[in-house]
């Protein structure tokens, strides 16, 4: 079938609106129609060239939300007419790693994901004759996509798809990263660095959980309204901060934080949420993804003294298990979805999504098509 995508055949080059050829749905697949798209800070990391697995030609986005089409032989879970939301960390609930209890990383089809294509190591898109790569195993910046049935998670019919795409990613990164990874707990207080999509979505986490202080760092300032909307404590700008971070914040939170997340993907900041961590307890989740080649460093000394690094992907959650429940959530006003969409586009806008976000002048925009 014809479908309209926004291609990305190059990195660092703007996202070209085509028609391209989608086939269907093979044995374990899904094809979906994508009715909505967020457009994540890891779209652009992917784009920029940064991303070691990144692969063009390729139709980018994974934070999306749409409704079943067709089944493809052999899939029991979902049929024609299902609301669902992509996952790039599905849940085969058969692999050593769904079996373990200990994480939400499926490994199940991990490998080929991670080469642009599906299970079966070929690829659903290709324009004029030419293979398109996948990406994240969802490409939602299309009409049309095919996702296996392992990494599609069904949702409520009533939920609006183009508000709880953000679920797909960004938001329930946020959330997840609290709950699920640091499990913060009452009165802790939190130290979130990098108030994007994600971010803010920590700061409601911290929030649910009954945190203390939280307290946000970002360079740009028109992030203090929303955040502190959201549950911010706190507001610091790095620009404004006369000496030294780590201390400062450290101070601020008289000893040092609880828990802190890294949420920018700068691996300087990194070592920065390590060390304002508090001594013998604690915690920074690194959430940023940072680009290919760079490393995180701090003297070991930061770790001898009780301080841990730990990391989260997806914020921890298991898609098909979880996402039900915190699209439940978000229908009983439990968290807050709306506020972080600063605008709805035609997908054919898609590029100025991407110009927002580098302007700092989004936080979520949704593509719709
Ligand atoms: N681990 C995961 O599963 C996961 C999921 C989603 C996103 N991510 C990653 O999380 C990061 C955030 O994503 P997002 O969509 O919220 O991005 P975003 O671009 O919307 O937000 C990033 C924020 O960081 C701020 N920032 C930039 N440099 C800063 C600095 N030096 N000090 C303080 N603040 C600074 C920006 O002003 C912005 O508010 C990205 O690296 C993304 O790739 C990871
Ligand atoms: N391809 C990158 C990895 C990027 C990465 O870490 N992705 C996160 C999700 S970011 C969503 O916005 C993730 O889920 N990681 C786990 C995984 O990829 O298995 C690289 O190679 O550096
Ligand atoms: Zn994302
Ligand atoms: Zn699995």
């Amino acid at each position: 079938m014809k479908v309209k995508a926004a291609v990305a055949h190059s990195a660092k080059q703007p996202l070209s609106i085509e028609i391209v050829d989608l086939e269907g749905p093979k044995e374990g697949e899904v094809l979906v129609e994508i009715k909505a798209s967020g457009v994540c800070h890891t779209d652009a990391y992917t784009l920029s060239g940064a991303d070691p697995e990144g692969l063009f030609p390729a139709i980018l986005g994974h934070e999306g939300a749409g409704i079943v089409v067709e089944v493809g032989s052999g899939v029991k879970s979902l049929q024609k007419g299902d609301r669902v939301i992509p996952l790039y960390v599905p849940e085969c609930r058969n692999c050593k790693f769904c079996l373990s209890g200990k994480t939400n990383l499926c490994q199940a089809i991990r490998e080929t994901q991670g080469k642009g294509v599906m299970p079966d190591g070929s690829s659903r898109f290709s324009l004029n004759g030419k293979m398109l790569h996948h990406y994240m195993g969802t490409s939602t910046f299309a009409n049309y996509t095919v996702v296996p049935e392992i990494a599609l998670a069904k949702i409520r019919e009533d939920a609006p798809l183009e508000k709880v795409c953000l679920l797909g990613c960004g938001i329930t990164t946020g959330i997840g990263a609290v709950i699920n990874t640091a499990k913060v707990q009452v009165g802790d207080n939190v130290v979130v660095f990098g108030l994007g999509g994600v971010g803010l979505s920590v700061i409601q986490g911290a929030k649910l959980a009954g945190a203390n202080m939280i307290i946000g760092v970002d360079i740009n300032p028109n992030k203090k309204a929303l955040g502190e909307k959201l549950g911010m404590t706190h507001f610091v700008n790095p620009k404004e901060v006369e000496g030294d971070l780590v201390p400062y914040l450290v101070n601020l939170t008289n000893g040092g934080a609880d828990f802190s997340f890294e949420c920018i993907g700068n691996v300087k900041i990194m070592r920065q949420a390590l060390e304002c961590c508090h001594k013998g307890w604690g915690t920074c989740v690194i959430v940023g993804v940072a680009g290919a080649g760079e490393e995180i460093s701090t003297r070991p000394f930061q770790l001898v003294t009780g301080r841990t690094w730990k990391g989260t992907a997806f914020g921890g959650t298991k898609g098909r298990t979880h996402l039900p429940k915190i699209v439940d959530w978000y229908m009983e006003g439990k968290i807050n979805i709306d506020d972080l969409i600063t605008e709805f586009m035609p997908i054919e806008d898609i590029n100025r999504a991407f110009d927002l976000m580098h302007a700092g002048k989004s936080i979520r925009s949704v593509v719709t098509f």
